[in-house]
């Protein structure tokens, strides 16, 4: 009987962090089967990025406990953090580029961790390094940006070369904390497009953090959303609807200013009147 690996590729579970006096993870639990694409949605200081450092083990809950590949993440020495960390690659809303060097420079950075000793120069790689490198640049469509500068490029190709430099690590996770958040629309639909069509091919597991409800329902398989620290939504995205996500926030709202502040930053225009109406009564439109 030939066995197959059914252990889901994150299981973070009863998952608690406090800051000082700030809880910012209350209770969480979140599974991600392997291959799957979950956008995490949630406002600003609703936990996304503290979720996202505790599965790559930059943080260690007050509270439960957060597998990772079959390993207990907080329980990790150092080197075997590392090891980990080979196998799961992040990217972030600022990229995060050396923006003196050049992209190819930039992408051979990922295969480091792979790599003994600091390497100075592009000559300093493996030639075998290289060529993955230009491979997935080619990928991402930059091949031709190759020796430029990194910081000669838009903010959607600077991401897209932060994509390319996650792919030298061969990931079987990619963690995206907010990776649109700084770019215009077309760029941003691009780099989500690029990632969805890396995952598919790869086989790869991602989870994303987003704040627009546009983008999440038209990208990720599954939608958790996060408020305040705690889950209030995980649900898969096919056939959730705006104002199912936009019920959820509003119930947070006691205030129309506080409503129009959720909708602007969901990138939602459309919230109803009687939405409004029903927050600016207070009580009747506010915590349920
Ligand atoms: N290192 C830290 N020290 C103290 N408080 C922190 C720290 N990291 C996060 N917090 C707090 O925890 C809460 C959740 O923050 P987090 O950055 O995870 O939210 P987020 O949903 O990612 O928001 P944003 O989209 O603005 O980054 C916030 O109240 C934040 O101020």
């Amino acid at each position: 009987m030939s066995t197959t690996t059914t252990s889901p590729a994150i299981r973070v579970s009863g998952v608690t962090k406090h800051f000082g006096s700030t809880v910012a993870l209350r209770d969480v639990d979140l599974t991600v089967s392997r291959g799957e694409v979950v956008v995490l949605l949630g406002l600003s200081g609703s936990g996304k990025s503290t979720l996202l450092r505790h599965i790559d083990g930059l943080e260690r809950p007050t509270e439960g406990t957060v597998e990772v590949l079959e390993v207990q993440v907080p329980k990790l020495k150092a080197t075997e953090l590392r090891r980990l960390r080979g196998r799961v690659a992040m990217i972030f809303q600022q990229f995060e580029l050396v923006p003196s060097l050049t992209v190819l420079e930039n992408v051979l950075t990922g295969a480091l961790a792979q790599l003994r000793g600091p390497r100075l120069g592009l000559w300093a790689y493996p030639r075998s390094f290289r060529q993955q490198a230009l491979v997935h640049l080619d990928r991402v469509g930059l091949l031709e940006k190759a020796y430029q500068r990194a910081d000669q490029l838009s903010g959607g190709q600077q991401q897209r070369v932060a994509i390319a430099r996650a792919l030298m690590q061969a990931p079987e996770i990619l963690l995206a904390d907010e990776p649109v958040a700084s770019l215009d629309p077309e760029s941003s639909d691009q780099v989500m497009r690029l990632i969805r069509e890396i995952a598919a091919d790869d086989g790869l597991t991602v989870v994303c953090s987003l704040h627009q409800v546009d983008l999440a329902l038209g990208w990720g398989d599954r939608i958790v959303g996060l408020r305040h620290g705690e889950v209030v939504l995980n649900t898969p995205a096919l056939g959730l609807s705006k104002e199912q996500v936009m019920e959820i926030y509003g119930r947070v709202a006691t205030t129309t200013t506080e409503l129009t502040a959720i909708e602007a930053e969901l990138g939602i225009a459309e919230l109803t009147g009687a939405r409004r109406d029903g927050a600016s009564a207070g009580a009747d439109g506010g915590q349920r």
